[in-house]
């Protein structure tokens, strides 16, 4: 019944969720891991820091060694962030045989792969369950739960900060600067907003969610990313009218041996469930060859669903410690990616055009799809507060990404079209 001790890296909002969770649930952890768990000391960038929680000063430092060299912790809780000092930290912590759970997606989708070599080299566990989809259990659900099937395409809301955002655009018109600022306060945003609202922070997380799913060695500069700053409260009231929902998809599709991975505002059509996932509630859509469709859905960000997961892993690492099988998990063996190339990205596109409003145009417009082989679902001609200008909103079929790219350049000599005012993949 030796108490299992931990380092905790990080006080902000996981770190207290963790601390509030080791705290309340003891004893059902301990009734499933056999020994207490005891967070023995706290790493934080500034000790005097008024906190939300109660914990006892003793066991707050700024130092981090004095964490990673003490002999007395078992197991490292990353949950500070940062890229190169805290990857620094982990691979120390494991040359000194301490396992690690992080629910770090910067690091891991970066450097993943040479953590994880470096904890087998050791004979220790790194487990990171909450850097994707907070309180989903996703990581594990793709490595166990799919062992047995061939993934085609994985497809999810990722981030909570931009669902969060977005929501409040479609349901209540909300300004894209005051919700963004509602989402740092309520602790879903990244230290720096910028790669929620950009899709970096759902980049690196498709990046981990497609290497585990399709058994591949994806690498970050392979999603093809666009974030949410361009998205206006116009374009979402037009897909709201025409039967969509804009949403920041991550998308990783695989045909054959090839894959493709990208990150971008999406129309959803309003019948698709994860067209109705809606605040900081992530979804992840799983497809494979055997089993068909999946969803998994839940909170993608905040405190006590973050920690929740993070929890789970020092279970997991502890029940490992018992059995004495740490780091024994086989490393999974990556394929060589083979990306598509814009010619195999096939889908659906919305486009809203301003025209010049006089006869002719719309044959004009038309022909130059076709010209580029892409077929169209639906065409709608409206006019434009100006009698000048008319609004064309076109819905393709599956075309491909190459195909869509030259038709915008044809737009870009046509002297009838005045401006591409929107551009959206379709999915549903
Ligand atoms: N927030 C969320 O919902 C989710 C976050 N994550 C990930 O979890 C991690 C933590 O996020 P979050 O809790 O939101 O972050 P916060 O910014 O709320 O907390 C960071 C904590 O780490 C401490 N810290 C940061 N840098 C240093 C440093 N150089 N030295 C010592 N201490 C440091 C801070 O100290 P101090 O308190 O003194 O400032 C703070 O306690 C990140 O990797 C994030 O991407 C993953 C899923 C969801
Ligand atoms: N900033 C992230 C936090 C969880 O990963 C998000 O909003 O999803």
């Amino acid at each position: 019944m030796k108490p299992v001790k931990v380092g905790l890296l990080g006080l902000g909002t996981v770190g207290t969720g963790v601390v509030r969770i080791v705290e309340g649930h003891q004893e059902d952890l301990q009734s499933q891991v056999g020994s207490p768990i005891v967070i023995e000391k706290v790493l934080v960038q500034n000790k005097s820091k008024s906190r939300s929680l109660t914990i006892d000063a003793e066991k707050l430092t700024e130092d981090p060694w004095d964490i990673i060299h003490n002999p007395n912790i078992d197991v490292i809780v990353e949950v500070m962030g940062g890229i190169e000092g805290t990857k620094g930290y982990i691979l120390e912590a494991l040359a000194h045989g301490k396992h690690v759970v992080t629910a770090n997606k910067d690091l891991m989708a970066l450097h993943g792969p040479e953590i994880l070599r470096k904890a087998q080299e050791h004979g220790c566990d790194v487990l990171y369950e909450a850097s994707v989809a907070g309180g989903i259990p996703i990581i594990r659900t793709l490595i166990e739960g799919f062992s047995s099937d061939r993934i085609t395409k994985i497809m999810g809301i990722v981030n909570g900060t931009t669902n969060y955002i977005l929501t409040k655009m479609s349901q209540e018109g909300a300004d894209y600067a005051e919700v963004l600022k509602e989402a740092q306060a309520l602790g879903y945003a990244e230290a720096d907003p910028t790669s929620d609202v950009e899709g970096l922070d759902a980049a690196r997380k498709m990046t981990i969610l497609s290497t585990l799913g399709f058994r591949a060695n994806v690498a970050l500069e392979d999603v093809d990313v666009k974030g949410i700053s361009s998205v206006s409260r116009e374009d979402i009231q037009y897909a709201k009218r025409l039967g969509y929902e804009v949403k920041l998809l991550g998308i990783a599709e695989r045909q054959d041996d090839y894959i493709s991975v990208s990150v971008q505002p999406t129309m959803v059509k309003q019948s698709h469930p994860i067209a109705s996932v809606n605040g900081v509630f992530n979804a992840v859509y799983v497809y494979g060859e055997a089993v068909g469709e999946t969803m998994f859905y839940g909170p993608g960000a905040g405190e006590l669903p973050t920690a929740t997961s993070v929890v789970a892993d020092l279970v997991a690492v502890v029940k490992n410690l018992k059995l004495g099988v740490n780091g024994k998990q086989e490393l999974l063996s990556y394929k060589e990616k083979k990306l598509k190339t814009d010619e195999q990205i096939a889908a659906k596109y919305f486009m809203l055009l301003h025209v010049e409003d006089r006869a002719g145009v719309l044959a004009r417009i038309t022909q130059a799809f076709a010209d580029c082989e892409v077929s169209l679902g639906s065409v709608l001609q409206q006019p434009n507060s100006s009698d000048q200008i008319a609004e064309i909103i076109i819905i393709t079929h599956d075309a491909s990404k190459a195909s869509i790219g030259k038709v915008l350049q044809s737009f870009g000599s046509m002297e009838v079209v005045k401006s591409v005012k929107s551009v959206y993949r379709v999915e549903g």
